[in-house]
């Protein structure tokens, strides 16, 4: 064989040269035109090829073995740099949807009441003007931890009665879980300071460290706030889990919206009750939706001093008026109302009138008493956390942020539709591979839709408040598929690969079903606007109890005393 590599250099030599392309080779190849060449050269070389010489089986079989390694370390090169220039496109579209979110967070208090609170640093002066509910933080306030990409600070509990004598303990009392402005309390130098910061509610403040004000260097300097590394932007986590959050009223209530589900006789009846309670004896103004509002109407005339309106884009103008969102209904009403609310979300007051009830802790045969203590304040929440996804079309891919983002309280989910093929569905954690979906498809869940189809999927019931994105399979053909935990500071991206032999569609909280066609792709991560919901008693008693109730979780008859020892 070597004779033969020996006598045939300088045929090879000829189309670019031989030695080259086994240095190529031994290099990996990783020149494409050389390769190119390469290739070229062994096909003129075979051409040429008298046919006595032709014959020689030895040289054709080396020939063809070095025509086919050419050819598979030009497609493996290929691939790679295709991979490549992907994994960039991707990287480029996450760091834009990256830096559009946190510019979004930092224009938070715009869009709610505390606007003109601003001052230059981006902080609120608390005494200037309260909004009218606030959160406060009654647990333990001992649970910090750092967001991934820029959580440079931490707020450090102080002992009440430390030796100087003149600090206290941080809270992060705040804010309205409506416009998310968080209050942080701190004594510096024997005086109580309130400092504002927009935040996203998810338990993250945004504080610019190139912009602070004395006051907060002096509470840097006592150790109530510690910078940990210095940026232009800086978060401070929060990890709401085990921690309970109740919103005080700063100022009375005004303004509710009731939703109600449709076409039912019960909830008709309740909520032409409850609006002239609401009005009558609360002195409140009550929006319903136009359906309800019609058939109040057809009730009484008497009732059009109830307020709606015209098209649902209306809604998204309507929360900054709005104190208080009731919903009449099982869980799907939940998720109707939350839906609604394309940025924040007023605290929502979920009555329980379906079969289940996960997010539903409230009897409406109660409703008086219960909206009496919810109207009084303070009120238990439960911050629910949302995904954000967003379809980006092959079609349109240097195009960012093709379609409308959609708000999931529950799940998005992307199954196979009506095709009985395999869905194929590639995905990515911040571009890192995660696995190829082989099965019915995939869902992608809140910890509050882990209770929902997540759950009949196979995944684990999680705490609402635990802040992170289920990865549930649905039917995977494969026996290791097991769920996953992401944690809540990622993207996810679900692409549909051009070889799949079919489309998949996505659904979002089970509603609004897109097709996703080859190369499509969506990408979904944490949402910055939560959704409040009011608690019986709190959170993660109201939690156990839907499991215990909703499911009958754990059931069983007590195994009697009386047996082996
Ligand atoms: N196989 C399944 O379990 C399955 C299939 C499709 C959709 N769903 C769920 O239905 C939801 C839509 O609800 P809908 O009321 O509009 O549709 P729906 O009227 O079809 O009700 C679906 C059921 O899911 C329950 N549900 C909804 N959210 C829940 C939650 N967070 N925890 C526990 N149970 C919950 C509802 O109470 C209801 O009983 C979707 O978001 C999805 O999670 C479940
Ligand atoms: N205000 C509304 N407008 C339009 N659709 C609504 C509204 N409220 C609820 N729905 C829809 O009605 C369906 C049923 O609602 P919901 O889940 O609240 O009642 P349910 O099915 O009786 O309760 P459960 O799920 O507990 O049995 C859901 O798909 C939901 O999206």
């Amino acid at each position: 064989m070597s004779t033969y590599k020996l006598n045939h250099t300088d045929s090879f030599g000829k189309g670019g040269d031989a030695n080259g392309l086994r240095s190529n080779q031994e290099n990996g190849f990783s020149n494409l035109s050389s390769l190119a060449q390469s290739e070229k050269a062994v096909q003129e070389f075979l051409i040429q090829q008298t046919p006595m010489q032709a014959n020689d089986d030895h040289l054709i079989e080396f020939s063809e073995a070095l025509r086919t390694v050419a050819k598979a370390l030009r497609g493996s090169s290929e691939g790679k740099a295709l991979a490549q220039a992907e994994a960039a496109e991707w990287k480029r579209r996450y760091e834009l949807e990256r830096c559009k979110n946190l510019e979004l967070l930092l224009k938070a208090p715009s869009n709610g009441v505390c606007a003109d609170e601003s001052n230059s640093n981006g902080m609120m002066d608390h005494s200037a003007k309260s909004p009218r509910l606030h959160v406060q933080e009654n647990g333990k306030s001992g649970m910090h931890s750092l967001e991934r990409i820029c959580a440079h600070e931490v707020l450090q509990d102080c002992e009440p009665n430390s030796p100087n004598g003149s600090i206290s303990p941080v809270h992060i009392m705040s804010a309205c879980s409506v416009y998310y402005i968080f209050k942080v309390c701190f004594n510096v130098h024997g005086c109580r300071h309130h400092l504002s910061f927009p935040g996203d509610a998810r338990g993250r403040l945004m504080i610019n460290t190139k912009k602070k004000s004395s006051l907060l260097r002096a509470a840097i300097s006592l150790h109530q706030i510690a910078v940990v590394n210095s940026c232009s932007v800086c978060r401070l986590t929060y990890t709401t889990c085990n921690i309970q959050i109740s919103l005080t009223w700063e100022s009375s209530p005004q303004t509710v919206i009731i939703f109600t589900k449709p076409n039912s006789t019960s909830v008709r009846v309740l909520s032409v009750e409850m609006v002239r309670w609401l009005r009558d004896h609360k002195g409140l103004n009550v929006y319903v939706e136009p359906r309800v509002k019609a058939e109040l109407l057809s009730e009484s005339s008497s009732f059009d001093f109830v307020q709606t309106w015209e098209d649902d884009k209306e809604i998204s103008l309507l929360h900054p008026k709005v104190d208080l969102v009731i919903t009449l209904g099982g869980d799907g009403t939940v998720l109707w109302a939350a839906s609604m609310f394309k940025g924040p979300v007023p605290p929502i007051v979920p009555f329980s009138m379906g079969s289940l009830g996960f997010m539903t802790p409230f009897h409406s045969e109660q409703y008086r008493d219960c909206l009496e203590s919810v109207l009084r304040g303070p009120l238990s929440i439960t911050l629910r956390h949302r995904l954000q996804c967003h379809i980006i079309r092959d079609k349109a891919r240097h195009d960012y942020e093709t379609e409308e983002t959609m708000l999931v309280l529950n799940e998005v989910t992307i199954d196979r539709g009506i095709s009985s093929y395999l869905t194929n569905l590639e995905c990515y954690c911040d571009n890192s591979f995660v696995t190829c979906v082989q099965g019915d498809g995939l869902i992608l869940s809140t910890t509050s839709g882990s209770t929902a189809y997540s759950l009949a999927a196979g995944g684990s019931m999680v705490h609402p408040q635990v802040p992170g994105i289920l990865f549930t399979p649905i039917c995977p053909h494969s026996l290791s598929f097991r769920p996953l935990i992401l944690p809540d500071h990622v993207t996810v991206r679900v692409q549909v690969p051009f070889n799949s032999r079919g489309s998949a569609w996505v659904s979002f909280d089970g509603k609004g079903r897109k097709q996703l066609e080859a190369g499509d792709a969506l990408v979904c991560s944490m949402a910055p606007w939560p959704v409040s919901t009011a608690c019986q008693v709190e959170s993660t008693h109201d939690f156990l109890r839907s499991i215990h109730e909703g499911l009958h979780w754990n059931q069983r008859k007590i195994q009697s005393s009386d047996g082996p020892q």
